[in-house]
């Protein structure tokens, strides 16, 4: 994944962005649509897919969609939860003035069919979430947006908790754990990425859950306990 110096937050309306602070960028990287393969598809992954995407894939960028809000409204009783438990994943919240960052994967010839074999059954099968077609910006060439599959968890899949505090979904996410790990490791993950994205990069409902998850995590358990969680 190709980690860039900051950049705006809500994107400009014009798509030039005002140079990037020192060092200077270098130029942007071409990354027509397709690199030339019609087969080529990017998919764009703003939860777990920005760390563990798990499949093959040919360029990866980091960016960002408008018109959605990231929320952890979608439970989960597999990957990071259990059906007595079930823990809260993201979805994509449809917002006109929302901006989700996240990282675009490019899959190209045989490893179309093999993503999307193996992200139908960890995303769809497993996590209640369909398909959706979205504009992604990347970070450095916004002025050439490109076309990309996401995965989105709507209010009608039955695993869709919605909106509730985020001191609750913090106590939530603090209780739970799943085959892929702990639900507090889900949250840290996606805070380490965004706070790669830049500081301008920000996302206020998920940085309430982990002020909420810090401010109760010493209630739940010793630091050294806590650690150990993830
Ligand atoms: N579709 C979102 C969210 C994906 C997500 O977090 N899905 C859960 C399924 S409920 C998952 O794959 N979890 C794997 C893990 O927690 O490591 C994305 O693009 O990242």
């Amino acid at each position: 994944m190709k980690q860039k110096s900051t950049a705006r937050n809500t994107p400009p309306a014009s798509p030039s962005l005002s140079p990037a602070p020192s060092p200077p960028p270098s130029p942007p990287a071409q990354h027509p649509p397709d690199n030339g393969d019609p087969q080529a598809l990017w998919i764009f992954g703003y939860g777990s897919l920005v760390w563990r995407p798990d499949f093959a894939y040919s360029d990866s960028l980091v960016g960002f969609v408008r018109g959605y809000s990231r929320r952890f409204w979608q439970g989960d009783t597999f990957h990071r939860g259990s059906d007595k438990m079930p823990g809260r994943v993201v979805t994509l919240l449809e917002d006109r003035e929302g901006c989700t960052w996240g990282v675009a994967y490019q899959v190209r010839g045989e490893q179309v069919s093999e993503a999307l074999k193996y992200l139908n059954v960890r995303e769809a099968v497993l996590g209640g979430y369909d398909t959706k077609e979205v504009t992604f910006y990347p970070q450095d060439t916004p002025d050439q947006p490109l076309k990309a599959l996401a995965y989105v968890a709507t209010p009608q899949n039955p695993g869709y908790l919605g909106p509730a505090p985020e001191e609750a979904i913090a106590t939530q996410i603090l209780a739970c754990r799943g085959f892929s790990g702990h639900n507090l490791e889900y949250l840290l993950r996606l805070a380490d990425f965004m706070q790669l994205c830049g500081p301008q990069a920000q996302d206020e409902h998920l940085a309430a859950i982990v002020d909420a998850v810090g401010t109760m995590l010493p209630c739940f358990c010793p630091t050294e306990q806590a650690l150990a969680l993830v």
